[in-house]
């Protein structure tokens, strides 16, 4: 196992009380595995993640993250992970290549290597050229991938990534998924937080989600979706006075729920809906009802979200970085914490 975390909590004092940002965490990440951490804002997915990275201490619970224990070897694990934050961790005035070969000697890298690592990913990460330009001086979008080659460049074997493509246009964030893939078949373990559905379920081959600090759910994208809603089937019928016959037919179906009609459109879900439709066809056939249409449509992540946490994930968090948190101050921190 690369993580294994129980009990993980982390309250935060506040001048307006208590936060209990993470209440109870456990979760489990195999070795090789990308693992999508996914949940509204503010459910503890930043503070779960700080935790792991040793940035911020748990205020109770335990961790092993990349065979290293949390409390007792700190050190240990943070020379075994990359951590790219959603706040960022160049400084305006520094000069990006420098800053990647200054990290990755922290990590005991020799300079040479440190260069050449960091000019490949340069190149892989479309930011070929820019090596000697100030960090300030770069797009936004060019400073997210420069955060990225800062996470990377020293070959952790496990990469914890807070929102690595926001802000990112479409064609970077393909090139950043195809990224983290090859990492992936390199060996590396990746944990990532994203607001974008799509991507989670492109690119993770679990997702765990979290609200008010406590996971609600865990699985494959494909079993997330299959456990919560079910497909969504919609029967369009040549003849509307038949709906009542066809709705009854449906509700005998196993498993099926959430019927509507709406004029001659009979609507409902079940799990493997394609599989039950051949079957149903016929017994709608058999009674003389004719179909103009059949549509089977398979729930998305947003269903599943909307299922779990009664919020939608596709809100506009993902056009900003603001989120809401300390984003700002905790820029230094967690610069200081990884020197
Ligand atoms: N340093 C802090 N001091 C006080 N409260 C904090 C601090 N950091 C986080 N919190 C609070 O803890 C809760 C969880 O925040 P966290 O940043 O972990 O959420 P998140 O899931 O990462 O959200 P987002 O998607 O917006 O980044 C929020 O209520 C947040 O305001």
């Amino acid at each position: 196992m690369m993580i294994e975390a129980r009990g993980l909590v982390r309250t935060f004092k506040t001048k307006r009380g208590p936060v209990q940002a993470v209440q109870g965490v456990d979760l489990d990440v195999a070795d090789g595995e990308i693992v999508g951490f996914l949940g509204p804002n503010g459910a503890g997915k930043t503070t779960t993640m700080r935790m792991l990275a040793t940035l911020i201490t748990p205020t109770s619970g335990t961790a092993t993250v990349a065979g290293c224990d949390l409390a007792k070897d700190p050190v240990g694990v943070r020379r075994r992970i990359g951590y790219v934050p959603q706040s960022g961790s160049t400084l305006p005035e520094a000069i990006a290549g420098d800053e990647v070969v200054d990290h990755a000697r922290l990590y005991g890298v020799d300079k040479k290597s440190a260069i050449a690592a960091g000019q490949k990913l340069f190149d892989e990460l479309d930011l070929g050229g820019l090596w000697k330009r100030q960090c300030k001086t770069l797009s936004g979008g060019q400073r997210r991938r420069l955060d990225i080659v800062m996470g990377l460049v020293h070959e952790p074997k496990l990469i914890f990534l807070d929102e690595p493509t926001t802000g990112l246009d479409p064609q970077a964030r393909a090139n950043l998924w195809e990224h983290i893939r090859q990492l992936r078949q390199r060996g590396a373990t990746i944990f990532i937080t994203t607001h974008y559905l799509d991507e989670a379920d492109a690119l993770c081959d679990r997702i765990l989600v979290i609200d008010h600090g406590k996971i609600v759910a865990s699985g494959t994208p494909e079993e997330l979706k299959q456990r919560v809603s079910g497909d969504a089937v919609r029967l369009n019928l040549a003849d509307a006075g038949q709906a009542p016959a066809v709705t009854k037919i449906v509700e005998l179906l196993e498993g099926s729920t959430s019927f509507e009609t709406e004029q001659n459109v009979v609507s409902f879900r079940i799990p493997k809906g394609g599989a039950v439709l051949p079957g149903l066809l016929r017994s709608i056939d058999a009674q003389g009802i004719e179909l103009d249409g059949v549509e089977v449509h398979r729930p998305t992540l947003d269903d599943v979200f909307l299922t779990m946490t009664g919020r939608s994930l596709r809100d506009d968090s993902g056009s900003s970085d603001s989120g809401g948190t300390d984003s700002g101050s905790s820029d230094k921190t967690e610069k200081e914490a990884v020197a």
